[in-house]
């Protein structure tokens, strides 16, 4: 579930620009996808360059082990409960800050780990920023309930899909051992009811709504935008 169409240098330009965030002494989310891989990988630059200080907590195998080849120093999020900062990057954005994630099916440690952050940050380019969220979206869901959980996304208005592997016969399994399907909605009016509505679903570990965006770096043709939420 790959936009393949995204504009590469923009996707540097976001992720290192929102590398600079980070402090000596910081704990930080790292999350997953090519996007913020520019941000762990100026992060490891940082760490030789300027003995910047930190520990990351990543989001997924990919990013664990970016970080790792970055020489970054690692925690979990059972040592340290509460983060100050997590960058991650998107799928889609909407204009009241509504985020679809999941392409590269990591979205529930993504939530997790965003949500335990004070300052949560996406790094995007500017394809992803939309009016209106359309992207599908990603659900994880336990092995044995995606027969249920795919009629009550259809009772919702979706059409689900099971995310199938590449270079694999069969779904795609997450790093948590589950299914994803990925549920078009068409435009999505109201993305927090469906969110709540999708959480019900028996068998539904995590979906890729995200409501807790806090600043979105924008890379524009015309440079980088901040854009922060009104606070909460
Ligand atoms: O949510 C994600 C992974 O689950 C990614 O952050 C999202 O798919 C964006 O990826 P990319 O930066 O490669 O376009």
């Amino acid at each position: 579930m790959k936009d393949a169409s995204s504009n590469s240098a923009a996707k540097k330009a976001a992720g290192e620009a929102a590398a600079e965030l980070v402090r000596n002494g910081m704990v930080v989310g790292l999350g997953t996808g090519s996007t913020v891989a520019w941000t762990i990988k100026r992060l490891g630059e940082r760490v030789r360059e300027e003995d910047l200080d930190f520990c990351g907590v990543p989001t997924s195998f990919q990013a664990e082990q970016l970080a790792i080849e970055s020489n970054i120093r690692l925690t979990s999020l059972n040592q340290h409960p509460v983060l100050d900062l997590a960058i991650d990057g998107a799928d889609q954005v909407d204009i009241n800050l509504m985020v679809i994630k999941g392409g590269g099916a990591a979205h529930t440690r993504e939530k997790v780990v965003s949500c335990s952050a004070k300052w949560f940050v996406i790094v995007a380019d500017q394809s992803k920023f939309v009016e209106r969220l359309t992207w599908p979206v990603p659900v994880e869901v336990i092995p044995i309930a995606f027969r249920l959980t795919g009629r009550r996304l259809e009772e919702l208005g979706g059409k689900p899909v099971l995310r199938q592997g590449l270079r694999k016969d069969g779904p795609v399994i997450t790093d948590n051992g589950n299914f994803v399907m990925d549920v078009d909605f068409g435009t999505i009016e109201d993305p927090r009811s469906l969110a709540a509505k999708i959480s019900l679903i028996p068998g539904v570990v995590e979906h890729g709504i995200f409501d807790n965006l806090d600043e979105l770096y924008l890379a524009r043709a015309g440079g980088m935008e901040r854009i922060k939420r009104a606070l909460r």
